[in-house]
């Protein structure tokens, strides 16, 4: 079978996409192998994940995202890929209400750029300096003086299989508070097991918990893959309307043969 696939990335963390609505006779399988071939760099197309787009009875799709080592989660940045491939295909218009692993998200694509509603953040706890919060997968968040001197990998590594995490692992993002409300953020992701060039339910973490340190809505983010924006209403260590904003490239389609 030949099943069409669309590369994309939102702010550098890259993905697979396939399209299991719009054509009845090509449907993609959820084979953990075949992502994890797919989205390996050397012998596959390389991706930090694989999205699927599926059916769904109350909802305009489903989004299945699938890190690159085949394990689940939310991916703030695929949804944002997922909407506007949504749009690509005509199955939106400009606004979506989708379903993801953490419940319906509504999102719309506005002047190119891609406004994600995320789920409430109930607290942030602190664990000795750092933070853990969860936006729809788990952040740890740690405020560094030097962003370009840490070694984002190594300690994202170690903090990943600490003890705190041996059972469920964490994402961990490294945060540079910088002026005019604005962020710097590096992210070793779970499930990827490496630094990706931005993480989206990451830098909605990062800005939450420069929010505690007065940071204001909307808060201006710097990845390495590019900017996104963060805005949000603040209930001391709670949080509805959270909102991220960014765009989403369609870099190039493809074929798979399996
Ligand atoms: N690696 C994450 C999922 C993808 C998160 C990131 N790519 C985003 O944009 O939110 C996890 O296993 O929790």
């Amino acid at each position: 079978m030949t099943i069409p696939f669309y590369k994309y990335h939102g702010t550098g963390n890259d993905f697979i996409l396939v399209d299991n609505i719009t054509n009845p006779n090509v449907t993609c399988p959820h084979d953990p192998e075949l992502i994890k071939s797919l989205c390996h760099r050397k012998f596959g197309i390389g991706a930090d994940g694989f999205i699927f787009l599926e059916k769904s009875g109350s909802y305009d799709f489903e989004m299945i995202y699938y890190n690159s080592d085949a394990s689940q989660s939310l991916c703030g940045n695929g949804s944002r890929c997922a909407v506007h491939l949504a749009s690509y295909l005509g199955i939106i218009n400009n606004v979506a209400d989708f379903l993801a692993i953490d419940g319906p998200h509504q999102a719309r694509i506005q002047d190119n750029l891609v406004y994600l509603q995320l789920h409430d953040v109930s607290t942030i706890q602190m664990m000795g300096n750092d933070y853990f919060l969860n936006t729809g997968s788990p952040h740890y968040v740690r405020l560094v003086q030097n962003l370009v001197e840490t070694d984002v990998i190594e300690l994202g590594k170690s903090i990943n299989a600490s003890q705190s995490f041996q059972n469920t692992g964490t994402n961990v993002n490294f945060v540079q508070l910088e002026a005019n409300n604005q962020i710097s953020v590096c992210t070793y992701e779970r499930g990827v097991n490496d630094e990706t060039l931005s993480c989206g339910t990451g830098v909605v973490a990062a800005a939450l918990v420069a929010s505690q340190k007065g940071y204001t809505s909307p808060v201006y983010v710097v990845t390495k893959g590019g900017e996104l924006q963060i805005s949000f209403c603040k209930h001391n260590t709670a949080f509805s309307n959270i909102c991220l904003v960014g765009p989403a490239t369609q870099v190039f389609q493809g074929k798979i043969t399996i």
